[in-house]
């Protein structure tokens, strides 16, 4: 929960328009990215104040148990659905926690309909809840999370992930739409 003292989040001035398909932060990514072969290939849209909304179709390889998404991929699409919050905050943050709960099962083949929002910003930390509804932004309630997510710096990235990866997004900035949203120079 947030403190007592945390402030309303403030839509960033340079935030995507309302309506705004945001694109795959890195294409790479296993939540967004359309050049990662095994990923949800989520789909995030700009919504109004600090919200987003995004699709996501469950696929066989997402089962769990035969013919339902496993949940921890409901997580994920949860979890990338939420962290797309930060280009209307203009952020760079990460997952810090993420609370889930599964509410219904969900079929392969079932569209998804995420929804998310910011609650509230204190320090570097940034809450949010979102949703995800079957079939349609009004149908029945599958899978619900709060989150925490923790701005940090671009080092977070450089001095901790592989360096063969962080060498290939500098090479060719354009794998990596953020490098190019925040001005990123690492
Ligand atoms: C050429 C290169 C270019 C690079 C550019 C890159 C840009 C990339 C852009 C966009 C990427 C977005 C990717 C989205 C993908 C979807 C989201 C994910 O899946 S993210 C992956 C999963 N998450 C992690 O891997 C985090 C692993 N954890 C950590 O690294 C640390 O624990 C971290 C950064 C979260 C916090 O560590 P601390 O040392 O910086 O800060 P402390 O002091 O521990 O925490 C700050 C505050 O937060 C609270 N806090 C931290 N973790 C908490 C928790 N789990 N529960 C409750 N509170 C927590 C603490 O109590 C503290 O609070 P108080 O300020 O004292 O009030």
């Amino acid at each position: 929960m947030p403190p007592p003292d945390a402030r309303p989040p403030v839509r960033h001035p340079d935030a995507p328009e309302p309506g705004t398909l945001l694109g795959a932060h890195y294409d790479q990514c296993f939540g967004c990215g359309h050049e990662q072969p095994h990923g949800l290939r989520l789909d995030a849209t700009a919504g109004e104040g600090v919200s987003i909304t995004a699709e996501f179709t469950v696929q066989p390889a997402h089962q769990g148990a035969p013919g339902l998404a496993h949940g921890g991929v409901l997580a994920t699409a949860l979890d990338e659905t939420l962290g797309s919050l930060c280009w209307l905050l203009q952020t760079i943050a990460v997952t810090g926690r993420l609370e889930t709960d599964f509410v219904r099962p969900v079929p392969v083949g079932t569209v998804l309909h995420l929804s998310a929002r910011c609650t509230a910003v204190h320090g570097r930390k940034i809450f949010s809840s979102a949703v995800g509804r079957i079939g349609s932004p009004d149908g029945p309630v599958a899978v619900r999370a709060d989150a925490l997510f923790i701005e940090v710096p671009v080092a977070h990235f450089t001095d901790n992930g592989r360096d063969e990866d962080i060498k290939a997004v500098m090479e060719n900035p354009d794998r990596m739409k953020v490098t190019r949203a925040f001005e990123v120079n690492p």
